[in-house]
């Protein structure tokens, strides 16, 4: 299993806390930037939570160089579209790990969508196959994302992965003392559960203009901002495909909530298995089943049954004023 974890998480009982009083308007949030397929991964995104009855919408964070009729594919999926500005780091000369992390810089500006007091960011490669709305009900002033792991040749550039070292494991390969103390446990930024703020936005940019780029780009960059109050969370909510060959002690994959496409060839809607690993049973089946909720015509968004988000609202709102019973917080198992 995982290295035991300190967290404190909701139950999964998907039941509503009497932590959330008061009115409080949530919604997931993805990022999506160019005019190429990654659109598909946003409205499988948008099928799959309805599949999953979440109640909360879904917001696009997009570029402006996202064309129109991909925004008009997304409002048909009852998505939020909210415009964003890009975001460049400062000058640098760093090789990211994959060219194009340099846009995922853009990704910070949903920490200004401050109409919402608390959001659940998700890339746009991830598919949601449980409900999860119960993570909103986490407890407010703490960063919640999973562990990420070293052992990709994505991380060759880092001190861990030379030395075979990952937080997964980390009585594998112990930390050598030479090497100063262990790195500080390090999430994967493809999911993650925050509360917007005007301050955390304005210091963030602040920070950003300060801080040399590495080869993770904002996922580096939100791990060194958030480090003080990042509560790790289980691995069902956030697996990251390379654990089922990295680490498949640590996975239970019948518990698995949230699937992140990010392994090289995974991407369902460019899937051709012929990269590495990917000619697997698990991850063909993984990808089939993306493709199934993607085509599925029943969970196409349909104006008649929505309610618009105004009046959603009001519903939230009566939800969290209603007495609900109040669900004890529980230290999970160890992150797996
Ligand atoms: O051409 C692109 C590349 C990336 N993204 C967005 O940026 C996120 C991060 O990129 P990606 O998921 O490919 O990184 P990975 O998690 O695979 O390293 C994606 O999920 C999308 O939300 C996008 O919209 N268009
Ligand atoms: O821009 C930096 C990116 O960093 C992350 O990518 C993954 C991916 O590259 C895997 O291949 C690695 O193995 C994994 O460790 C790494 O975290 C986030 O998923 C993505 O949203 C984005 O923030
Ligand atoms: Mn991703």
């Amino acid at each position: 299993m995982a290295p035991g974890v300190p967290m404190d998480v909701i139950s999964c009982t998907g039941k509503v806390s009497t932590a959330s009083t008061g009115y409080s308007k949530r919604a997931f949030v993805t990022f999506l930037a160019g005019n190429g397929d990654y659109v598909k991964g946003v409205v499988g995104l948008a099928k799959g939570l309805r599949k999953v009855k979440s109640a909360y919408p879904l917001v696009v964070a997009m570029l402006p160089d996202v064309p129109e009729e991909h925004r008009d594919i997304l409002r048909s999926q009852g998505c939020i579209v909210r415009e964003i500005e890009p975001i460049y780091p400062p000058e640098n000369q760093i090789q990211f790990a994959m060219a194009y992390y340099v846009i995922n810089y853009s990704k910070l500006r949903i920490w200004n969508f401050e109409e919402y007091s608390k959001m659940m960011y998700l890339d746009a490669d991830i598919q949601v196959f449980e409900n999860i709305d119960h993570l909103f009900d986490t407890q407010d002033g703490y960063f919640y994302a999973v562990m990420d792991c070293f052992c990709e040749k994505t991380w060759s550039h880092s001190p861990q992965h030379s030395i075979g070292y990952c937080q997964q494991c980390p009585e594998k390969v112990t930390w050598p003392a030479e090497m100063g103390s262990p790195p500080p446990l390090y999430f994967n930024a493809g999911m993650f559960v925050f509360e917007p703020s005007r301050l955390t936005y304005e210091s963030l940019l602040e920070t950003l203009q300060i801080t040399p780029p590495t080869p993770f780009a904002e996922q580096d960059f939100l791990n060194m901002f958030f480090q003080k109050t990042y509560k790790p969370i289980p691995l069902m909510y956030n697996l990251v495909l390379a654990m089922l060959w990295r680490h498949p002690e640590n996975v239970e994959v019948e518990k698995v909530k949230v699937v992140h496409y990010c392994a090289a060839g995974s991407k369902p809607w460019r899937y051709t298995g012929k990269e590495a690993n990917m000619d697997r049973e698990d991850i063909k089946m993984l990808v089939a089943r993306w493709w199934d909720i993607y085509n599925n015509e029943s969970l196409d968004f349909k104006a008649e049954n929505s309610v618009p988000e105004e009046e959603t609202l009001s519903r939230s709102s009566i939800l969290s004023s209603k007495p609900e019973p109040a669900i004890s917080y529980i230290s999970a198992p160890s992150a797996a």
